[in-house]
């Protein structure tokens, strides 16, 4: 069946996304280095064969030394993919690669997809369960009703691994979360309401069963398949279909669409009309999941009943109800407690975790990746977004829950311990933060942003409201912020914060003098004061922090670092604060490192170089990371006289002056700093043990490009730049910063003022 509702273009997109640069959408990495001799024979013989003889001995310790416990089997057999029908495993591939990439795009879960030729259930679960040495659970897909019964059954009785058929479970349990949200806006009850279900596959049969879980009766379900109304008279039926035939004289989807409230569309494309939708009850819940096309396009749906409530398995409409909210994650919280099978118990918990996450305000993540789209609960968004960071957490925190509570788990996780692991998965920046985060907590400040109308900081004044221990203060005209609040779906409640319309302020008068006097003497005169505080709202911030009404500014989402540097330094660079240099955490696969100065002092003397490293080194700690810091130069320990490797050394004897405990060294390139062999070679007995892990440099372009270099190229994640020595009362961020970094900010500007400068 083609897929014809891809417009040629995108059809094409769709094809040379799976073409190139190479065919295909996975690849297998090694874990473990792979460089040496020795390496050769750890990994292979000899040294493998200590492995093997270990997990002889215990079984159990494959978990240990090899994959398994992470490695999930994505199965099918190629009958029933998509709504696409019995296209053959070969084609089917594409699909299971795909759920691969998602397994590990969305939770870190790695697979195999396997293809198998083998239609007969029976030597399908043969195969499935000889399988089971090498998988720590098995994902069955795309295999079509009823044989899939079969071979999950068998499958689940013979292996000690969870088995999850995702087209039935994982199905019913976003269709159940979708449901029960909608249920609300709908104001209808399960126990009440009338469900026709076209399909009566692996999907309908499992999302019916998941639905009278939930409440609904079965004497109020009517299910069709492709011959029509399941019911009495037939005898065609296979036990699953049988359990929902009802004795009735309705024959035809029109006729059973009659007064129904939900209809459940898991069958093939196009299959429902707008007339049969017309006959549904007032405020119709209609969750046309077949995939890619549904059994109704919601604008068809729409025209026909404009109170309903539409779902789809797609991802370009609202409310994507697809087992993609589901398979992820509940097989990370299964795999991490070791669980031997995924039951009941963990498929709720999973179903309230997700139908939850739905009715809470959208994270600034999800916000950001779905610019313009209405994302606070109603009846465009029932179900959260595939890409709504806090699936993970939520999800498996959930399922690993229930699995110990329901004793199928092998492993005992401290839930809490395990919700920050998680968390720090999806933001990468989470670990190296958390003492931040910690420190934050521990002080409530008032935060002033001066770019107050730009999303990014409305999602994070939203955030910092619900953190509830530092409050956003925010410049910018109050009905430009409502409007965006609206546009941006993100829920404020626009008069429990603190606005500063720099239009009508009732303290311009105060701040405007304030200002004056401050400047006067730097030729400023008091109508320029005037214009500045109507028009500048970084000096707004600044004469804030300045006269106590906030403790600390964050600034620059747009313009130039210098040109806010320039007023904050103005403002606030008093008694024995000055900027000292700007420095940027990138975060790295390999670990933290530290880049300065990118943006304050453009050629440094040595005393603001040695004053660079001494600020570092503090904000270092901050996060808890020792300091290890390379002075970076063209020139190595004085091979060379260069302007810049002097400078590094002058900087070295001011140092070397003051007795500071922390490592730094100098005069070096990069790569001498970052790989210890070679600094060894050059330089036997530096006083730098290991890697460097800051990089100071002798200007601020090189700094900056260094830092570029590593967010751009090497896809390194960026905390700062923090501006070091205005005593933590104002940050200067750069116009890429994302709602993730912007938070970062916060934190550090959040925390105690004694405990940084
Ligand atoms: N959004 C989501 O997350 C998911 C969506 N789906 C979608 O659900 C659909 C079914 O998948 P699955 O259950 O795995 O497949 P199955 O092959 O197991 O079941 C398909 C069902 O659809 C019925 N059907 C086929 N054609 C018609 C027709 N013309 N009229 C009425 N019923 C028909 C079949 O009837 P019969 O029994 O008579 O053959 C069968 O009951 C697919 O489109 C798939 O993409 C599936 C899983 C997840
Ligand atoms: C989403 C999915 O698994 C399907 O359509 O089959
Ligand atoms: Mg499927």
């Amino acid at each position: 069946m083609p897929n014809d509702e891809l417009p040629s273009d995108r059809r094409q997109e769709a094809l040379d996304y799976h073409e190139f640069p190479r065919p295909g959408k996975l690849e297998i990495r090694a874990t473990k280095a792979m460089d040496t001799g020795r390496d050769l024979s750890n990994a292979y013989s000899p040294g493998v064969a200590e492995a093997c003889l270990e997990i002889q001995k215990n079984p159990q310790d494959a978990m240990r030394y090899t994959a398994k416990s992470n490695l999930v089997a994505v199965i099918s057999n190629g009958t029933a993919v998509l709504g696409l029908g019995d296209i053959g495993a070969q084609a089917s591939k594409p699909v299971m690669e795909g759920k691969a990439v998602l397994f590990k795009k969305f939770a870190g879960v790695d697979c195999f997809d396997i293809e198998v030729n083998e239609t007969d259930p029976e030597k399908l679960a043969d195969i499935v369960c000889k399988l089971e040495p090498t998988f720590g659970a098995v994902n069955l897909e795309d295999i079509k009703a009823p044989e899939c019964f079969l071979v999950e059954r068998l499958c689940r009785e013979r292996m000690n691994i969870p088995v999850f058929h995702d087209d039935q479970h994982g199905t019913a349990i976003v269709a159940a979360a979708a449901a029960t949200n909608a249920m609300r806006l709908a104001k209808k009850n399960f126990e009440d309401i009338k469900v026709v279900a076209l399909g009566a596959g692996a999907a309908g049969i499992a999302c019916l069963k998941m639905l009278m879980v939930m409440g609904v009766k079965r004497e109020n379900i009517i299910m069709l398949d492709s011959k029509g109304v399941v019911h009495t008279g037939r005898n065609d039926l296979n036990a699953e279909k049988a359990e929902f035939a009802r004795d009735t004289e309705m024959r035809s989807t029109l006729d059973a669409m009659e007064g129904a409230d939900l209809f459940l569309g898991v069958s093939g494309p196009g299959l429902l009309t707008p007339e049969m939708v017309s006959r549904m009850a007032p405020r119709p819940i209609i969750f046309a999941l077949a995939n890619p096309t549904p059994e109704i396009m919601p604008d068809l749906a729409r025209e026909a009943a404009p109170d309903a409530l539409i779902a789809t398995g797609r991802s370009d409409y609202p409310n994507q109800v697809n087992n993609v909210l589901c398979f992820p994650f509940i097989f990370r919280g299964a795999l991490d407690v070791g669980a031997t099978q995924i039951n009941d118990e963990m498929k709720v918990a999973c179903v309230e975790a997700i139908a939850a996450l739905a009715r809470e305000t959208i994270s600034a993540e999800v916000g950001q990746a779905y610019r313009g789209e209405t994302l606070t609960f109603g009846p465009e968004y029932l179900i959260p977004k595939p890409f709504d960071p806090r699936l993970l957490p939520r999800i498996a925190v959930a399922v690993a829950r229930a699995a110990m509570e329901s004793g199928v788990a092998t492993r005992e996780l401290d839930l809490d311990d395990y919700h920050r692991q998680l968390k720090s998965r999806v933001y990468r920046s989470f670990s190296i933060m958390r003492n931040v985060f910690e420190a934050d907590r521990m002080a409530s400040r008032r935060l002033v942003f001066a770019e107050g109308e730009d999303e990014r900081i409305l999602h994070t004044a939203r955030e910092l409201i619900e953190d509830g221990h530092d409050t956003p203060i925010l410049i910018g005209r109050p009905e430009v912020i409502a409007q965006r609040l609206n546009r941006e779906g993100i829920s404020i409640d626009i008069d429990a914060i603190e606005i500063i319309n720099p239009e009508s302020d009732a303290r311009y008068r105060d701040y405007w003098s304030a200002y004056h006097q401050l400047m006067r003497r730097r030729g400023v005169t008091p109508d320029l004061a005037r214009a500045i505080l109507r028009t500048n709202t970084t000096v707004i911030a600044a004469m804030m922090v300045h006269l106590g009404d906030a403790d600390s500014l964050i600034c620059g989402t747009f313009g130039e670092y210098r040109w806010h540097l320039k007023y904050v330094s103005e403002i606030l660079g008093r008694d024995s604060y000055h900027p000292v240099g700007a420095l940027s955490l990138i975060i790295l696969d390999q670990g933290p490192l530290f880049v300065a100065d990118s943006q304050v002092n453009l050629f440094p003397t040595p005393v603001q170089i040695a004053d660079t490293v001494i600020g570092a080194a503090r904000h270092m700690r901050r996060f808890g990371v020792k300091p290890r810091i390379a002075l970076c130069a063209s020139s190595q320990f004085g091979n060379m006289e260069t302007r810049s490797g002097r400078n590094m050394r002058d900087a070295l004897d001011i140092l070397d002056e003051m007795e500071l405990d922390f490592e730094y060294e100098g005069e070096m390139p990069a790569d001498v700093a970052l790989e210890p062999e070679l600094r060894e070679r050059l330089f036997p007995g530096s006083r730098l043990t290991g890697r460097a892990n800051c990089l100071i440099y002798p200007n601020a372009e090189v700094a900056g490009a260094a830092r570029n270099m590593l967010r751009s190229v090497a896809g390194g994640l960026e905390v700062g730049p923090i501006l070091m020595g205005m005593g933590n009362r104002a940050h200067i961020v750069t116009p890429g910063i994302t709602v993730r970094g912007l938070m970062n900010i916060a934190a550090l500007a959040g925390s105690n003022v004694s405990t940084y400068s």
